[in-house]
């Protein structure tokens, strides 16, 4: 039988947030994001770019390895931005992905531009890390999560003005669309199996509601498939491997958008 990576990974991260919770209460998290900024949307910058690219900072990843070891967010964060990136996405899993919130508390200075907190969300005490490190929006993925939790975490999340892009990989999921749904993603790699098939951007396209902002993500490394998906209603794309994998990701994303000819 299949191992499902993500069963995983969730199991990890419950003890995990247990332990941070342990170190630090949920009450004196929230005191630490009183009185905080707004935030940006990430929906209005992507609708309002010609490309709508989301450039994602990944050094790791359980299926790849190593993308990037020396990875400083302290550098390719800024040099996304330059190089014209509609949002960025910072991973801030540990074990699996060695990112950590460190990494958007280092780049959100340095940017102006929309930041995605990107991990594995069960519990509302994360959307309140992501709110303390300034971050814009979060990941909510539905196959970690049930209906009712799709629901009362999006809340929390729009409670706190921070936008939720949520993330389905299955029509099964469709039911964890709810109205404080900012952006839908559909996540071309299977986490269970790590599978991955641009394909299944383009067999979800229809079956998404016409009125939600739709992101393709993850194993998109051509323009010509970025503008197929485009035509299918797309208007946002996630990004990670395809720039993460080089020397430098904002010079190789800057290439990207020329190469995309828009
Ligand atoms: O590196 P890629 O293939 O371009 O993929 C980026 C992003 O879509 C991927 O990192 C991702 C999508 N959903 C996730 C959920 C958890 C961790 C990672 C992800």
């Amino acid at each position: 039988m299949e191992k499902d990576i993500l069963q995983d990974i969730i199991a990890q991260k419950r003890e995990e947030v247990a332990r941070q919770q342990e170190a630090v209460s949920l009450d004196q998290l929230i005191r630490l994001t009183e009185n905080l900024p707004e935030g940006r949307s990430m929906k209005q910058a992507l609708a309002a770019s010609p490309h709508g690219i989301i450039a994602e900072f990944k050094r790791h990843s359980p299926s790849k390895g190593w993308i990037h070891q020396e990875a400083d967010s302290a550098v390719i964060p800024p040099a996304y931005e330059k190089a014209g990136a509609a949002a960025l996405s910072i991973l801030t899993d540990t074990p699996f992905f060695k990112g950590s919130l460190k990494d958007i508390r280092t780049a959100r200075p340095l940017v102006q531009l929309p930041i995605l907190r990107k991990d594995f969300i069960i519990s509302p005490y994360q959307i309140y890390q992501a709110k303390a490190v300034q971050a814009d929006a979060i990941l909510l993925i539905a196959a970690a999560l049930t209906p009712a939790e799709c629901r009362t975490l999006a809340h929390t999340a729009h409670e706190l003005h921070l936008e939720v892009l949520m993330e389905i990989h299955h029509e099964r999921e469709l039911d964890c669309l709810n109205e404080d749904v900012d952006m839908v993603g559909v996540n071309n790699r299977n986490l269970g199996t790590f599978h991955t098939d641009p394909g299944n951007s383009f067999r979800l396209a229809s079956l998404l509601p016409h009125d939600v902002l739709k992101v393709s993500e993850s194993g998109l490394s051509s323009p010509a498939l970025l503008r197929e998906l485009r035509d299918a209603g797309f208007r946002g794309f996630l990004i990670g491997e395809t720039f993460m994998r080089t020397y430098n990701p904002g010079r190789a994303l800057s290439d990207f958008i020329q190469s995309l000819k828009l």
